[in-house]
């Protein structure tokens, strides 16, 4: 599970982005992001990977406080989370197998575990025959399949999702989700921040709404409650 208690984040250049967030997020729990751009969402999801640095206030995984990690202990943070990037983040001069091949090498998995485990996912995520592709030669969608497939290789408790159809269009985006919501059926915890109405008004899961860096709704099965 995830804990946020009182969680101030000012960056240096004096922007308060978080303002005292206090939050629970169960194992297994689906959870939207909303708000309007520069709310803090991005800042929010960072809190949990240890991409930021609460100024004060504690971020707990399991009850552990993620403070009391030394900055070499960050990847077993890592380790449980995986993220899903607008943008996509895949490294280019690499294939969609050798991507996910990387992510599983960083982490020192055995050679037969990654032969096997790229496959998987890469069928779970309905990209297995774009394997020997580079990234370029994928549209937008499957692109994010791979990243998806990339994020979960390492079976993640936790999956942040940071506008992950914010590039793509609605058909495609669709099927993102179906893939993100199957992923969350097996357990894992999605937290995903979007700009998406449609998407939430439809797919109804727990919203939480920041605002100026608070949290100024918490609702099962909300809307989206903004202007598109
Ligand atoms: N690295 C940074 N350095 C300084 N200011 C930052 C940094 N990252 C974010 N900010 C600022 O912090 C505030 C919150 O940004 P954040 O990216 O968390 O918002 P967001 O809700 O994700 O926005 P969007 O919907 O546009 O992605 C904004 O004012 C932003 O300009």
């Amino acid at each position: 599970m995830i804990d946020m208690k009182d969680v101030h984040k000012d960056y240096a250049n004096g922007v308060s982005a978080l303002n005292g967030v206090n939050v629970h997020i169960d194992n297994g729990e689906f959870v939207y992001l909303v708000g309007p751009s520069g709310a803090g969402k991005s800042t929010f999801v960072k809190m949990i990977f240890r991409g930021e640095k609460p100024n004060t206030g504690t971020v707990k995984i399991d009850n552990i406080d993620l403070s009391t990690y030394k900055e070499r202990q960050i990847p077993q943070i890592r380790r449980k989370i995986g993220v899903v990037y607008q943008d996509f983040k895949l490294l280019p001069k690499l294939t969609v197998y050798e991507n996910v091949a990387f992510a599983l090498e960083v982490i020192e998995e055995s050679p037969k575990l990654i032969r096997d485990r790229v496959m998987e996912v890469l069928d779970l995520v309905g990209i297995k025959h774009k394997a020997r592709s580079l990234p370029d030669e994928l549209s937008g969608g499957e692109q994010q399949r791979v990243a998806i497939a990339r994020a979960i290789a390492n079976k993640p408790k936790i999956v942040i999702a940071d506008e992950p159809t914010g590039n793509l269009d609605p058909d495609t985006s669709w099927g993102i989700m179906k893939i993100l919501e199957d992923i969350n059926q097996t357990g894992t915890t999605i937290i995903m921040a979007t700009h998406s109405q449609e998407i939430v008004n439809t797919i109804k899961k727990r919203v939480i709404a920041l605002e100026n860096g608070r949290i100024v709704r918490d609702e099962a099965g909300g809307d989206y409650g903004y202007e598109a």
